[in-house]
């Protein structure tokens, strides 16, 4: 596709579908500066007509660089302007116009992420919807089920009614997840966060009611139904096969034993012994008994397995009623509610009215990662994209569906494929990309093998992952069939390795002896290291830092992770009561205190009675003189002030300079916060309990030390040599399900027919999602990659054995 763009007449909808590293978000600058040169102006109103969305933060950085980079490029003339002048027909003096209307009104420059861009469309039609436009959007929603969470577990220690809810809620969990050991209040907790998103999602009231003798009635109709069956079996003189007669006699008890086989069958003849009666007999009436009797035992399961967990039920409704109150207090409102009013105002109004209230006319639409956008957010796009269409505008959509790893966020890969279908009124094109200029040669060789065998041999991956279904194995296909790329002629002579090893128990001496030969000819910030969840980032972040390798991950980034900023809470946390020995000890015993850790160690252990403060206050020490300052002081210095001048007095700048971003960072937050959140310490240390997690440092590109970072979070992003440390990933076991009308079910066999169905389409989902986050891990290297896996034969081991049975089938030999 070297120049596809020669062809388009608007209105046009062109769809560009590309392997990794295929270069898809660079042909969408190409795109964003050909449309620029297409416009009749140099305008703001032209500026503001086309809208380039991504799909994070870092990606719209990204975008908005490449952008002004290449228009760059165009006014200086150089090899690569000269290049871009020839795809994108934008002659330098235009550029310079452009590049300059940018430069001075950035704000208009509408490249961002979809999620700011829908947010933004909320703003403006908040008055319409009711909302106030000061609202601001909470994208963590993770964080702020936490914060309910830990509300529901205060209230529940003083509110009985609550109390009681939340101690069936632990039975249920620990009956149904059989969950022993440690931490099993937080196992419990990201369970329920779970099941509360799932339930949220579904805009229907709850149903709290369940009448424990409706499963009573049931069972009686079934008994009923089996004696029927049972008494007409023995009238005609036959007799069942096996233990079916058992089936019928005591159903329940039966089925409750895990025997659900001959709910395939279709008839009593076909369960009958061969006898002179049985092929003259007329089946047809009693086998209408036995459709009922196993659709009311299908029935039976499912308000057995609803019955289960109705303490999550009840804790979510309860959860529901304290987001709206957590909602209103902190004046922020969730994607999922707006996103939901957002589409249903934009069905109600009409265009006219929409534009009035907008002020803006988009006209031409660029959207990157298109794989990963839900439902609910394409509903609105698609409404002004077509509208821009019929204004003779287009839409440019690029996306992989095998690098969609937000299903759990609702994204639908299948939109990608689908979606043109929706904008009839426009010239379609679709293209593919074909060379990878990403990667090394060996790379790319071994990507091409590795997932070019999941489109092949899709009836293996299927018995590995025991989902032999047939539109499994068609999505497989679906997503990764023709993706072999080739090598560009740039990086032809790229050197390039891929390596497994096997986790032995002391794996990771070996990985830091890696790392550190590798180091030996490369920058640190040549090399990311991706893991799947925030623990394994802390846990990796540890190892390399007790190595003295210096590593940028997004935990060390949280101010909290310097010991100068935990320092300083603590210091606030003396000050604002210092007759807590718990309180005076931590302060005196963190980096930041100059007091001896030994001499005040020794004085607490032999101290008999009295506070550790009453006895600090009689040493005649300078840095006790401080404290007592302070402790006078506090309530007359604001808790900024106080900061100030502990950060003077112990000379914190210059004794941690390492330190000192994080403590900028501290300063200039505590200055931005509301005046009511810093009124006092006591006032101060509550919100710091809310918003620590959240406070970070930005970080730059050019800090030299290594990445850690998580797969979701590197998508689109590339680095020189990627380590992937844990690969050992399995495809989880579901215990608890949410049905699409809202009920909440235990997973346990035998399963009803709706549960068998929901769970099996989860199943599915996930696995592709396992698999999707394996390429996009496999696939951000340019010349190196490492991974380690568990050598296993067992099937348990999801990931290890599938990469094993790759290599043994593909031959790639690269232990
Ligand atoms: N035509 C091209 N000429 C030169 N370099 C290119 C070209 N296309 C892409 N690149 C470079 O190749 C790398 C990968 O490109 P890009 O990030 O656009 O790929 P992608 O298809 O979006 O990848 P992914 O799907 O993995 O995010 C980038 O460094 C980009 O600058």
């Amino acid at each position: 596709m070297d120049n596809i763009f020669e062809e388009l007449n608007f209105p046009f909808v062109l769809k560009l579908r590309a392997s990794a590293g295929a270069g898809k978000t660079y042909q969408l600058m190409i795109a964003y500066l050909w449309l620029l040169s297409k416009q009749k102006r140099v305008s703001l109103d032209s500026l503001k007509s086309i809208v380039a969305l991504t799909f994070t933060n870092q990606a719209t950085f990204e975008m908005k660089h490449r952008i002004l980079q290449g228009l760059k490029d165009i006014v200086l003339e150089n090899d690569k302007g000269k290049a871009l002048v020839k795809v994108t027909g934008l002659i330098p003096s235009q550029a310079k116009k452009w590049l300059d209307l940018i430069l001075d009104r950035y704000f208009c420059f509408q490249v961002k992420t979809l999620d700011s861009f829908l947010f933004n469309l909320f703003r403006l039609l908040s008055l319409e919807l009711g909302f106030p436009p000061t609202l601001k959007p909470e994208f963590n929603e993770e964080f702020v089920l936490n914060q309910l969470i830990d509300r529901l577990w205060r209230i529940s220690l003083q509110d009985d009614n609550i109390q009681q809810v939340v101690s069936s809620l632990v039975d249920v969990f620990l009956e149904i997840e059989q969950v022993h050991g440690f931490n099993i209040e937080n196992k419990l907790k990201s369970r329920l966060r779970e099941v509360f998103f799932e339930l949220y999602k579904i805009k229907k009231d709850i149903n709290l009611n369940f009448d424990v003798d409706s499963l009573k009635y049931q069972e009686k109709r079934i008994k009923e139904l089996g004696n029927k069956i049972l008494n007409w079996v023995d009238e005609v003189g036959l007799e069942f096969k096996y233990s079916w007669r058992k089936a019928f006699l005591d159903p329940i008890g039966y089925f409750n034993s895990d025997k659900s086989s001959f709910l395939n069958k279709e008839s009593i003849k076909e369960m009958c012994r061969a006898n002179k009666n049985k092929d003259v007999l007329d089946f047809s009436k009693i086998d209408k008994y036995f459709f009922r009797f196993k659709k009311e035992l299908d029935t039976y399961f499912y308000l057995k397995a609803d019955l289960k967990v109705k303490p999550y039920i009840q804790i979510c409704s309860i959860l529901k009623d304290f987001l709206a109150d957590y909602s209103r207090e902190e004046g922020i409102v969730l994607p999922n509610d707006w996103m939901y009013l957002l589409e249903q105002k934009i069905k109600e109004l009409d265009i006219p009215t929409i534009f009035a209230f907008l002020g803006e006319r988009w006209k031409h639409f660029l959207i990157d990662e298109f794989q990963d956008t839900s439902n609910i957010q394409w509903n609105i796009l698609k409404f002004f994209i077509q509208n821009s269409l019929a204004e003779g505008g287009s839409v440019f959509l690029v996306g992989d569906q095998k690098q969609s790893i937000y299903m759990w966020r609702d994204a639908d890969p299948e939109l990608f494929l689908n979606c043109h279908r929706e904008l009839p009124n426009a010239d379609f094109h679709e293209d593919t990309l074909k060379y990878n200029w990403r990667s090394s040669p060996y790379i790319i060789d071994f990507n091409n093998k590795v997932f070019s065998f999941f489109s092949s041999a899709t009836n293996e991956i299927a018995s590995i992952f025991k989902l032999e279904n047939n539109r499994f194995q068609s999505k497989l296909k679906d997503y990764f069939s023709s993706l072999e790329q080739s090598v560009c002629e740039k990086n032809k002579n790229l050197k390039g390795k891929v390596k497994r090893f096997f986790k032995q128990e002391d794996w990771e001496q070996d990985f830091l002896r890696l790392l550190n030969n590798i180091l030996e000819n490369n920058e640190l910030s040549d090399i990311a290291i991706l893991v799947r969840s925030n623990e394994q980032a802390k846990e990796i972040s540890s190892l390399l830092l007790a190595a003295n390798i210096p590593v940028i991950s997004e935990n060390n980034l949280v101010l909290e992770a310097s010991f100068v900023i935990k320092g300083l809470i603590n210091f606030l946390r003396f000050v604002d009561d210092p007759m807590d020995d718990e309180k005076v000890l931590s302060f005196c015993l963190t980096p930041i205190c100059p007091l001896e850790n030994e001499f005040i160690l020794k004085n607490y252990r032999e101290l008999e009675k009295g506070l550790l403060w009453d006895w600090l206050k009689k040493q005649d020490l300078e840095e006790v003189a401080f404290l007592k300052y302070c402790v006078q002081k506090s309530a007359f210095l604001s808790v900024y002030e106080l900061i100030l001048e502990i950060v003077k007095e112990y000379s914190l700048k210059t004794k941690f300079p390492d330190h000192l971003a994080f403590l900028n960072r501290f300063l200039e937050l505590i200055i931005s916060l509301p005046k009511t959140k810093v009124l006092n310490i006591c006032m101060f240390l509550k919100e710091w309990q809310i918003i620590k997690e959240k406070q970070k440092l930005g970080c730059s590109e050019h800090i030299d030390a290594v990445r850690v970072m998580t797969i979701h979070a590197a998508k689109g992003l590339e680095f020189d040599i990627v380590f992937l440390p844990f690969l050992d990933w399995n495809i989880p076991r579901l215990n608890i399900l949410v049905l699409e009308d809202g009920s909440i079910v235990r997973v346990k066999k035998p399963y009803s027919a709706n549960i068998a169905s929901k769970l099996e389409q989860e199943k599915e989902k996930h696995i592709l999602e396992t698999l999707n986050l394996l390429y996009v891990a496999f696939t951000r290297a340019k010349r190196e990659l490492y991974y380690w896996v568990e050598d296993s034969d067992k099937r348990k081991k999801n990931i290890p054995f599938l990469l094993k049975i790759i290599e043994e089938t593909i031959g790639c030999n690269n232990a």
